[in-house]
C-alpha cells in the first residue's frame, strides 16, 4: 500500500507534468508524434553510474528540445530542478535483479532506474501513446484532462450533495440551539459531515494538481463549496468544547484517525472528537454560543466572543436585555440593541423556518 510520503511525492510530480507544464507540453508532443521516450527526472551520482553512452548536453530545457532529443535512441536525463537537460541518448544499465513485472525493454530499465537511484522517471510508450511515471517501484498512468474531468465531476457532485447536507444538518442544529435541546448526536452528526467533506476536497485537490491550467474552474468551484466550513469548524468547537477538556482535546480534526466505517458510527465521532466517555449520544449539551453570534456579522469578532465569554451560554445570551449587554467592554447602546435584534432575528428565523 502506497505510504503517505509516497502520495505527497506523487502529487508533486503529478503537478510537474500536469497540463500548461514545459515538461507536459514536450511529453505531448512525444505522444502526437508517436515515438516515445525515457526521461530520468534527476541528475545525481547513482545516475551517472547507470549510464552508457549518449552525448552529454547541460542545455535549457525547452519542449522543442525533448521532443526533438527523444527522436534519439535512449534516455534523456534531466537537472534535479527540471531546467536544463543534461544527456540525451543515454543507456541506462540498472541492476537487472530488481524486480519489475513491466515487459517492455523500455518500460523495464525506466522502473529499475527510478528503484535504484529513487528518482522519478517518465516514459512515453511508443506503441500505447501513453504517459507513465515511476517512483518507487510504483506505476502511475498520467490521465488525460478529459478522464480526470470525468472523475473530478463525480466528486464535485458528491462534494455539492455533502454541502447541502451539512447545511441542513447545522440548520437543525441552530434549531435545536434556540428551544435548547442539543444532544451530543447533534454536534458528532455536523463533526462528521466536516470531517466528510475534509476527505473529498483532499481528493479534489489531487485532481486540481493533476489538472494544471485545465484544472481552474474546478478549483474555483472547490472553494465556493468549502466555503466557511473552517469557521464552522471553530465555531463548533468553542461551542461545546466540555468544561474540564483542554482546546486542543476536543477537535474535529482528530476524526481524521477513523477508518471510513468508523467514521459513520457517531459513538466513535463523539469520542474520537473529544466528548468523554461517560457521555452518550443523547447526552444533552447547552452551547456557549459561538457560532450564533458569528452570524451577526455586524458584531466585531473580537467583541463577539467576548460578549459569548461574558454570558457563557446562548440561552443566557437570549435572555439578556440592552442594559445587560452593555455591561461587556466594546459594546455601547447601538451595539447592545443590534446584538438582541440580531439574536432575535436568528430565534425568529428557525420558527419560520420550522413552519415553512
Ligand atoms: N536500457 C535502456 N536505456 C535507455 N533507453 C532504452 C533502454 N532500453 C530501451 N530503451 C528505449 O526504448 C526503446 C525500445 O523500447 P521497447 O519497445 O523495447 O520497449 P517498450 O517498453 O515496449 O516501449 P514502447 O511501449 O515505447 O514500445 C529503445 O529504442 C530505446 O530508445
Amino acid at each position: 500500500m502506497p505510504t503517505a510520503d509516497h502520495n505527497a511525492t506523487l502529487r508533486r510530480y503529478q503537478a510537474l507534468l500536469a497540463p500548461g507544464t514545459p515538461i507536459r507540453e514536450g511529453l505531448e508532443r512525444i505522444v502526437h508524434g508517436r515515438t516515445g521516450a525515457l526521461v530520468v527526472l534527476g541528475s545525481t551520482k547513482k545516475v551517472e553510474k547507470l549510464s552508457t553512452g549518449g552525448f552529454a548536453l547541460d542545455v535549457q530545457f525547452t519542449p522543442t528540445a525533448l521532443r526533438e532529443l527523444s527522436k534519439m535512441d535512449g534516455g534523456i536525463v534531466l537537472s534535479s530542478d527540471f531546467e536544463r537537460i543534461i544527456a540525451a541518448g543515454v543507456h541506462f544499465v540498472p541492476d537487472g535483479d530488481i524486480g519489475t513485472v513491466e515487459t517492455g525493454t523500455r518500460h523495464r530499465t525506466a522502473d529499475r532506474v527510478a528503484q535504484q537511484t529513487g528518482l522519478a522517471v517518465v516514459t512515453v510508450s511508443a506503441s500505447m501513446s501513453v504517459i507513465s511515471l515511476f517512483l518507487d517501484g510504483q506505476r502511475h498512468t498520467i490521465e488525460w484532462s478529459e478522464q480526470i474531468l470525468s472523475r473530478a465531476n463525480q466528486a464535485l457532485a458528491t462534494l455539492q450533495r455533502y454541502r447541502e447536507r451539512l447545511v441542513e444538518t447545522s440548520r437543525n442544529l441552530s434549531m435545536l440551539e434556540v428551544h435548547d435541546q442539543v444532544t451530543v448526536r447533534d454536534v458528532a452528526l455536523v463533526a462528521q459531515r466536516l470531517e466528510m467533506m475534509r476527505r473529498l476536497d483532499i481528493e479534489m485537490r489531487a485532481y486540481v494538481a493533476a489538472l494544471g491550467v485545465d484544472g481552474r474552474l474546478l478549483e474555483l468551484q472547490l472553494h465556493e463549496l468549502t466555503l466557511g466550513t473552517d469557521n464552522l469548524t471553530t465555531a463548533l468547537e468553542l461551542d461545546y468544547r466540555p468544561d474540564e477538556t483542554d482546546q486542543l482535546e476536543f477537535r474535529v480534526a482528530a476524526l481524521s484517525s477513523l477508518g471510513n466505517s468508523d467514521l459513520l458510527d457517531l459513538t466513535s465521532v463523539a469520542r474520537t472528537m473529544g466528548f468523554d466517555g461517560s457521555t452518550h449520544l443523547e447526552t444533552r449539551l447547552s452551547p456557549r454560543g459561538y457560532r450564533q453570534m458569528a452570524q451577526l456579522t455586524r458584531v466585531p469578532p473580537g467583541v463577539g466572543r467576548r460578549i459569548v465569554e461574558h454570558f457563557g451560554s446562548l440561552q443566557t445570551l437570549f435572555g439578556a436585555r440592552t442594559a445587560d449587554l452593555q455591561e461587556v467592554e466594546g459594546v455601547g447602546e447601538t451595539r447592545a440593541r443590534m446584538v438582541r435584534e440580531g439574536l432575535a432575528r436568528l430565534a425568529e428565523q428557525v420558527y419560520s423556518e420550522q413552519l415553512g
